[in-house]
Order: structure tokens, then C-alpha cells, then sequence
């Protein structure tokens, strides 16, 4: 490798912090930290010291950690420098690395050489990009169970049942002759593939959940004009974000916040009230509510008179009567599920049991190794798909059976990085910030 192999990064936060960290890795690590702190560090014990720069002089005290590859996340020499978080420290520190030859790395870069030296697998790698956006606690729970592996072992073991099936087979294509290969071999392999196909199957009934989870339930306030929905909005999400006016009419584009409900991320968004008209502006706003109420999981739609609910044809819509301190007398209970006002609060506790009684029932599933991407998702049906094309092709002959079987192989391979991944790696990698 040349002399930028060595790369680095501040792999923490923003500045002004109380302590940043830098991260370096690379064939000059060594040489890099004799030179900033005159000595390397026993392997991963933290040692405090002086970090110089060019003349001696002194830039700050902090701590210097070493890990030597492969023992290292990089799986290469790699140093990690504990320093006060101060710009300018790390400012002099980052300029002192590029004047000793380092380079400073790309986006997910650390991770990409992870990848490379077999520390991480795709899948691994995905879940810990999840796991640093992870802003909900089922969030972080779904990415742990990627970066830490458990899925990775999941995939793997199934890759090694295809792997074994085809090896059987080959056996049986190679001595079929021979009296030493028992014939009865394919009936047991069979039967493993279908109960493999099963599994997979049972694996992807997890993945709608899995993306909720990753990506948010979309939620949208939709009814008429005035019904409350700004005003819904604001006391959902605690803050004013939606103008509130008596004039009808008065949201005209499509307003988001992102909430979180029982661990869940929800995307919240306030739509154009929905009535006929010539203004042209409203008009536009009010197709684009019908367009975000069109892809939404669910919709709470809104009226301050039961005999005015909007038609949505939306499926899993809430009906909420609204300011019920002003008219309670027009409500029979039956003419919604919930009825509110946001002026009193009354009602509000019980409309947020029920948007949390639609959310998917996570006791439904033993653990939280989901498949949470497209990406995942989509090796995962061409190998369900591949593995039941070799289950129904036993009349045209074993080597076709055997050639489903290696593509339901390598859509599994596609899914950690172990084969035919070149071109995913740069999306993959872009995702991460810089010093990760
Ligand atoms: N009394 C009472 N008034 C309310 C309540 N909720 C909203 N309002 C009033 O109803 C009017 C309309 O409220 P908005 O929240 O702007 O209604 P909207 O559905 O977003 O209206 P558009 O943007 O025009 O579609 C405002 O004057 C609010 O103060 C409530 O619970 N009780």
C-alpha cells in the first residue's frame, strides 16, 4: 500500500465537545503515533500523553489507545486519540496527521476496510449504520441484531444447508453407479429445502413489521377544512409547527414531524383540508393530501360534526370527532372512535391508545432479527423462489434442481457480502458519516 493507506478521521461529534476522538488506521500507524506521542501504547490499554506537533510543540494531553490488526475494527494497525474536544485541538492534531502523510478518510471508509479484511459482513455493516441513525428504541433493538451478527449467522446457516444439499446431489450426479452413495441421500435433502423455503418464508412475514420499525409508521391527519388538524398536529408533536387560524383553508402544503410512540418512530404529517375549490394553490395541496393520505399506514380523520367525516377509502383509518368542548351535544358515541378536543385535552390519552393499538404487534415475534431492507428482502424471495423452482423441477433432472439451488446460494451470498457485491459496496458505504 502507498503512503496514504493511512487514513484518519474525527470519528466523533460535533465541536465543541468534551472530548473528541480521533480514529487512524493504516501500515503507518505505528509510525504516525511514535511520532505524535513518542511511544506506542501496550495494545489496547489507554495511556495518557502529550501529543506534539512539529518543534516539539506541545498540541494537547489525552488518550492514546493502539489496537494492532487484525485485533482492530479495520482488522488493520489502528489508533483511537481520546483529546479535548476543543476545535482548534483537533484542527492542529488532523493537520498534524495529513503533514506526517495520512490521508483523511472517505465516508464509511473505516468500515469499508471492516468489510475488506472479513471483520464485518454486509449485513453487519447495514445494521451498524442503523444502529448510529437509530433514533427509537425498537430502532436501535431491530439495527443491534444486524451489526451485531445474529442475523449474519442466521443467513450463513442456511447457506451452508444449500451448500450441503448441492454437495449431496453433485455426490449423487458423480457415483451414481457406485454402490457406496446410498440413493435414498435426495429424499432427506428434499425435505430439508422445503422446510427451508418454509423458514425463509416465515423470516420475510417479518420484514413489513421490520420496515416500520426502520423507516417510520406514516401517519396523516386528513379531513375538512377547520376539522382541528393543525391544531391535532401541535399537540401531538408538543410544539407549534402547524399555523392554526380560524380561516378554512389555511394548511396548503403537506407539514411532517417525526414523533415517537411506544418506542415507535411515526411520521406525522397534516394535510390541506379537503373540499372543492377554484383556488388553485389549495387545489394543489389538496392533491398532494390525497397523495401522501394514498401511501399513508394509517389515517386519523378528522370532523367537528359526525355527519361530515371525510370518504377516504384509506385502509386503517381512525375517526375523531373533534371540539367537543364547543359541541358536545351533536356526538352520539358511535359516530367515531375517539372523541376530542384539543383545547381541554380531553380525549387525547385515549386517541393515542389507539394509534398505539395499530401498531404492529411485536409479541408476535420471538426475536428482532427481521429482514428491515429492500435490499435483504429482495435476495431473500429470489432464494425462496430459486429453492421452490429446484422443489418442482424434479422431472427435468437433478442438475437443473441442483443449478436453483446454487442460484438460491448466491441471492443468500448477496445478502452479507459474501459473493458478487462490488457495485452495492459504494451505495452501501456512502450511508456512513465520515470517521466510521
Ligand atoms: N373549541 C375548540 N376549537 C378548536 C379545537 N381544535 C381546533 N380548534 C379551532 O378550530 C380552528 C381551526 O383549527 P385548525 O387546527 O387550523 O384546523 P385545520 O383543520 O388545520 O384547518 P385548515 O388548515 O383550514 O384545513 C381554529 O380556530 C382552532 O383554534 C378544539 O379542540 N376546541
Amino acid at each position: 500500500m502507498g503512503i496514504s493507506d493511512t487514513i484518519y478521521a474525527l470519528s466523533s461529534g460535533g465541536l465543541p465537545s468534551g472530548v473528541a476522538m480521533i480514529r487512524i488506521s493504516g501500515t503507518r500507524t505505528t509510525e504516525v503515533l511514535a511520532k505524535l506521542s513518542g511511544k506506542i501504547p501496550a495494545p489496547r490499554l489507554a495511556k495518557l500523553s502529550s501529543i506534539r506537533g512539529r518543534n516539539d510543540q506541545l498540541i494537547d494531553q489525552g488518550l492514546v489507545l493502539f489496537f494492532k490488526g487484525p485485533g482492530s475494527f479495520t482488522g488493520e494497525d489502528c489508533a483511537e486519540l481520546q483529546l479535548h474536544g476543543g476545535k482548534a485541538v483537533v484542527e492542529a492534531v488532523l493537520t498534524e496527521l495529513a503533514y506526517l502523510g495520512c490521508r483523511h478518510a472517505e465516508a464509511g471508509e473505516f468500515s469499508r476496510r471492516a468489510f475488506q479484511n472479513d471483520k464485518l459482513d454486509l449485513v453487519e455493516i447495514e445494521g451498524l449504520a442503523d444502529l448510529i441513525a437509530a433514533e427509537t428504541e425498537m430502532q436501535r433493538r431491530l439495527a443491534v441484531e444486524h451489526s451485531s451478527g445474529h442475523l449474519s449467522s442466521l443467513y450463513e446457516g442456511w447457506s451452508r444447508r444449500l451448500v450441503h444439499a448441492r454437495a449431496m446431489i453433485e455426490a449423487e450426479l458423480d457415483f451414481a453407479d457406485e454402490e457406496d452413495v446410498p440413493g435414498s441421500v435426495s429424499p432427506s435433502v428434499w425435505a430439508d429445502m422445503s422446510l427451508l423455503g418454509e423458514e425463509i418464508g416465515t423470516h420475510l412475514d417479518g420484514a413489513a413489521v421490520a420496515e416500520i420499525i426502520r423507516d417510520g409508521l406514516n401517519v396523516v391527519i386528513a379531513g375538512a377544512p377547520n376539522a382541528g388538524k393543525s391544531s391535532l398536529l401541535n399537540a401531538l408533536a408538543q410544539r407549534d409547527i402547524a399555523i392554526v387560524t380560524e380561516i378554512a383553508g389555511t394548511t396548503r402544503d403537506v407539514l411532517s414531524v417525526d414523533l415517537s410512540l411506544a418506542g415507535f418512530s411515526i411520521k406525522l404529517h397534516d394535510t390541506a383540508g379537503l373540499r372543492e375549490t377554484q383556488d388553485l394553490v389549495e387545489k394543489e395541496g389538496i392533491r398532494r393530501a390525497r397523495n401522501v393520505i394514498s401511501k399513508a399506514d394509517l389515517v386519523i380523520a378528522l370532523s367537528d360534526n359526525p355527519c361530515d367525516f371525510p370518504e377516504l377509502g384509506a385502509v386503517g383509518t381512525i375517526r375523531v370527532g373533534t371540539k367537543i368542548d364547543s359541541n358536545p351535544d351533536l356526538w352520539d358515541k358511535s359516530a367515531a372512535d375517539v372523541l376530542i378536543s384539543v383545547k381541554t385535552g380531553q380525549g387525547m390519552e385515549r386517541l393515542i391508545d389507539v394509534i398505539v393499538s395499530r401498531l404492529p404487534d411485536l409479541n408476535a415475534f420471538s426475536n428482532f432479527a427481521l429482514p428491515s431492507r429492500r435490499r435483504h428482502v429482495d435476495c431473500l424471495n429470489e432464494a425462496r423462489t430459486a429453492i421452490h423452482s429446484s422443489l418442482a423441477a424434479a422431472d427435468l433432472g437433478l442438475d437443473i434442481q441442483a443449478e436453483y439451488l446454487r442460484i438460491a446460494g448466491d441471492a443468500l451470498g448477496r445478502i452479507t457480502g459474501r459473493v458478487d457485491v462490488e457495485d452495492l459496496l459504494s451505495i452501501i458505504f456512502s450511508e456512513f458519516c465520515v470517521g466510521k
